[in-house]
């Protein structure tokens, strides 16, 4: 176990930015989950929308809900209370109106996170302001944001037209002057992300963006557990799926076999001195008539 850390804040992502130092950010749905990205020492966890596919097995990030994003945020934050978690705000909990924006984001801040995270530009700013006026942190998320991706034809990266760049920009200005404090773009060319990393004063992370001020993955593609589709953007550093499935297939083996369970490795023991009785009472029940004969 690695010792206990101190929990990073703002500023300290901002003096990281300063620094060129990048920040590293991964999502994570489950307490083990965030428990093994605080042993590994990210700098933050995104309780991503991503989790209704990932975990909960949806075909797409829309029909999560703010219940279930708010089960998977206070079990992240219960496995990594060390570390600074965003809750990513579910399709249809801040499109309709400021005062519902600001409940909702609430409701992440009140279930343990530090922050919260909502895809768009220019349509939300009114939202990020309203939401940012309550005192709380707002990740703005451009590119390729997958609650829209209906208009866009599917998840296609964006940013690779002229007119599409031009819109990025504007956004990326738009949401900060809102009061944004941090920028996440997804599935852009990295001469994009680049740019804005180097004109913004707000920190600008990536999945899928190049080399900017940080990086963020799912912790779904890095260890190998999603098997739907792999964005082009992931790199994979474990197959867990793999060692997952062989386990199972090894227990199933053993229960066939019968050699699991063995006695007496995975068998409790009758208490010495009750040896005795219970040895009468397997003979008395051996007395009475079998299943079959009753
Ligand atoms: N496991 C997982 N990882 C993710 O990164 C992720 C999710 N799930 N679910 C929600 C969205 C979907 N994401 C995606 C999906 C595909 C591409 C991608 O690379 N698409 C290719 C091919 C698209 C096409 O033309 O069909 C591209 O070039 O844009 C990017 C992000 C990102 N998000
Ligand atoms: C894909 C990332 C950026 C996200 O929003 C999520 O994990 O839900
Ligand atoms: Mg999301």
């Amino acid at each position: 176990m690695t010792e206990q850390r101190k929990k990073k804040t703002l500023l300290d992502f901002y003096n990281m930015k300063k620094r060129d130092e990048k920040v590293v950010w991964i999502t994570g749905y489950s307490a083990p989950q965030a428990r093994f990205c605080e042993q590994a020492g990210v700098d933050m966890i995104l309780i991503g929308d991503s989790g209704g596919m990932c975990l909960l097995g949806y075909d797409s990030t829309i029909p999560v809900t703010m219940e279930e994003m708010i089960v998977m945020s206070k079990a992240v934050r219960r496995g990594a209370p060390n570390t600074w978690i965003i809750g990513d705000m579910p399709f249809m909990s801040y499109q309709k109106s400021n005062e519902s924006a600001v409940e909702n984001a609430g409701r992440f801040i009140k279930a343990g996170c530090d922050s919260i995270k909502l895809e768009g530009g220019k349509c939300v700013c009114s939202q990020i302001r309203a939401i940012t006026d309550a005192g709380i942190v707002v990740y703005a998320h451009l590119g390729m944001t997958p609650q829209s991706s209906n208009s866009f034809g599917g998840y296609k990266a964006q940013g690779r037209t002229v007119n599409s760049a031009r819109a990025i920009i504007e956004d990326a200005y738009a949401v900060q002057e809102a009061g944004a404090k941090f920028l996440l773009l997804e599935a852009v060319p990295p001469e994009i992300s680049l740019y804005l990393a180097e004109q913004l004063d707000i920190p600008v992370y990536g999945i899928g963006g190049g080399m900017c001020d940080g990086q963020l993955l799912i912790i779904s593609d890095v260890i190998g557990e999603f098997q739907l589709f792999t964005p082009k953007f992931v790199k994979k550093y474990a197959s867990i799926a793999d060692t997952i499935v062989n386990a199972i297939t090894e227990y199933k083996k053993d229960v066939q076999n019968k050699t699991f369970p063995e006695d007496p490795l995975h068998c409790y023991h009758i208490f010495k001195k009750h040896k005795e009785g219970i040895e009468k009472l397997m003979e008395e029940l051996a007395k009475k008539p079998k299943k079959e004969e009753k």
